[in-house]
């Protein structure tokens, strides 16, 4: 039985880091285990510009605390008016990883996203030329389409017209929840990949509703059913380098959490890759967790893997803070559910 793992250190494909207060107390979390990750830019006003993504990217280095190494690879929130120029030139000056496609309405802080597509169609072109990735948040906002279909739907009615449209086009879905996004997926070339939290990899829509509502479970989008949830572990302990860890970890306030009209969102920077190892022993695939953490991601991107290691080991569980303190209020972290057993102990 293995109980000491080194892996290469990770990456957090999809991270939300918000801003001031919040992006102090939550950035050292990410920190601590993941050298890089992918900067979503829906704060308020959302990063839009080149400018703003670099004084974005300030704002997140001046907020490390000392003695820390972390690379913010920075996206920029598209609109129906991004300047293709704009886009390319990021691109060219390495600032930017990748763009981020909301559509309007679909989750926080979307109101500025795309409404029509072919608003949208330059940049994309552009992006396909030059080989930029597109992240998805793949959910149609039809209000006609009930919550748990939005992600399906969005395949059939969005993403794939907008994928044969524009050939060439390089698309990261986030955070999938269905069978219907993993099977899009591996449907695909390597020009398709996943990113898959650490939390649906947890919870089904039961964890959320029976026994009392649970706040915290609540995301965008939304768990699935149990048959989604095991599709999903089962595409991220495969091996198929087209799925990768994006934790989504967005931090809420629990005011704005435990609210009549709650916001989404998991927060799982905190303890995360205990809970990953734990998924992927339960899997019997630990040999695949450096994989979906610390290889596939780089590949797809187009980046080094890092070459520092982290080291997990078994043993006696592992406290972490229920919540964490901020200036803005406290935080909840995801609770799993279980005992964790797996530290990260270098
Ligand atoms: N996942 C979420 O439930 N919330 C994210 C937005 C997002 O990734 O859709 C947030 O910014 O809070
Ligand atoms: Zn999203
Ligand atoms: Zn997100």
């Amino acid at each position: 039985m293995t109980d000491i793992l080194s892996i290469a250190r990770p990456d957090d494909w999809h991270l939300h880091l918000r801003d001031g207060a919040m992006l102090r107390a939550v950035l050292p979390e990410s920190a601590r285990h993941f050298a890089r990750a992918i900067i979503m830019p829906n704060l308020v006003p959302p990063v839009v510009t080149g400018a703003q993504a670099e004084q974005y990217r300030d704002r997140i280095m001046a907020a490390l605390p000392e003695g820390t190494v972390f690379e913010p690879l920075m996206t920029l929130y598209l609109t129906e008016d991004s300047d293709p120029e704009d886009v390319a030139q990021a691109a060219a000056s390495g600032l930017i990883k990748a763009v981020k496609l909301y559509p309007a309405g679909a989750t926080t802080n979307s109101a500025s996203g795309v409404r029509d597509f072919d608003r949208v169609r330059p940049v994309l072109e552009r992006m396909a030329e030059i080989g930029l990735p597109l992240c998805v948040h793949g959910e149609v906002t039809d209000p006609e389409v009930d919550i748990f279909d939005r992600e399906a739907v969005f395949i059939d009615r969005v993403l794939d017209p907008v994928r044969r449209a524009t050939p060439g086009l390089r698309v990261v879905m986030e955070h999938i929840t269905t069978q219907q996004g993993v099977q899009y997926v591996q449907a695909h070339d390597a020009d398709l990949a996943a990113t898959i939290t650490t939390h649906h990899l947890i919870i089904n829509r039961n964890h959320i509703l029976v026994g009392g509502i649970r706040p915290h479970y609540y995301c965008l989008p939304v768990a699935k059913r149990e048959e989604h949830r095991q599709a999903l572990r089962t595409a991220a302990t495969g091996g198929d380098a087209r799925f990768f860890l994006g934790t989504d970890s967005a931090p809420h306030t629990d005011p704005n959490k435990e609210s009549a009209c709650g916001c989404a969102g998991c927060f799982t920077a905190t303890n995360t890759l205990s809970i990953l190892a734990q998924v992927f022993e339960d899997m019997g695939a630990l040999d695949r967790l450096e994989g979906f953490t610390s290889r596939h991601g780089p590949a797809f991107y187009g980046l080094p893997i890092n070459s520092e290691t982290i080291t997990l080991t078994k043993g006696d569980p592992v406290t972490y803070p229920p919540k964490i303190i901020t200036e803005e209020g406290e935080v909840t972290v995801f609770d799993p559910g279980f005992p964790l057993v797996w530290s990260v102990t270098a």
